[in-house]
């Protein structure tokens, strides 16, 4: 962890379905939608669990990538979003855009650009980049630590005691 003072949120899988489940209830009454596009990586599983709640087929990802650990660069585009979505968003489609948290909102301002009409909705959010997303679920901290459960497992931990077990 960089910084010492951070606090910590690990989410589980189970939380991690039901706080996406409910992002896709949040976002059932502000449909329907033509299409998703998830913001690789996190936002795929997401983007499936409210894919399939919100039955949308039109499954799209843009590739952007911001952060080494916890370390944020600038972001990179690595694949762009194909051109029929937005041929889609052109004729008037409804597009809805999924990512898995805002933190400093640097990946949600430049994928905004790319459809500017978008919904934009994440599971979780930070205050510094709340005003980027349209719908999200919880707000944490912006010195709170988000793991996700595909960046953990189960671990062994020491009695209490200290002794051996
Ligand atoms: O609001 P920001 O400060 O831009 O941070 C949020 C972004 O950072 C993380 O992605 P990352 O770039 O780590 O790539 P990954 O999704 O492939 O892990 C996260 O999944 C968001 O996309
Ligand atoms: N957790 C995981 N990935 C992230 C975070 C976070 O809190 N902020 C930016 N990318
Ligand atoms: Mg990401």
């Amino acid at each position: 962890m960089s910084n010492p003072n951070q606090k910590s949120f690990p989410v589980t899988w189970d939380q991690f379905h039901r706080d996406s489940r409910a992002l896709a209830w949040r976002l059932a009454s502000l449909g329907p939608f033509d299409a998703v596009v998830a913001i690789a990586r996190g936002g795929l599983v997401p983007a499936a669990i409210v894919a399939r709640e919100l039955n949308i087929r039109t499954v799209e990802t843009v590739a952007a990538k911001s952060y080494d650990h916890q370390n944020q660069s600038g972001i990179k585009i690595l694949k762009e979003i194909s051109q029929p979505v937005f041929e889609l968003a052109k004729q008037g489609g409804k597009i809805l855009i999924v990512d898995d948290l805002v933190d400093t909102g640097n990946t949600a301002r430049v994928v905004r650009e790319m459809l500017p009409g978008a919904h934009f909705a994440t599971v979780y959010a930070k205050p510094k980049g709340r005003e980027m997303v349209d719908t999200f679920i919880t707000e944490v901290s912006q010195d709170t630590w988000i793991f996700f459960p595909w960046d953990l497992d189960v671990a062994y931990v020491a009695p209490i005691s200290g002794g051996t077990d």
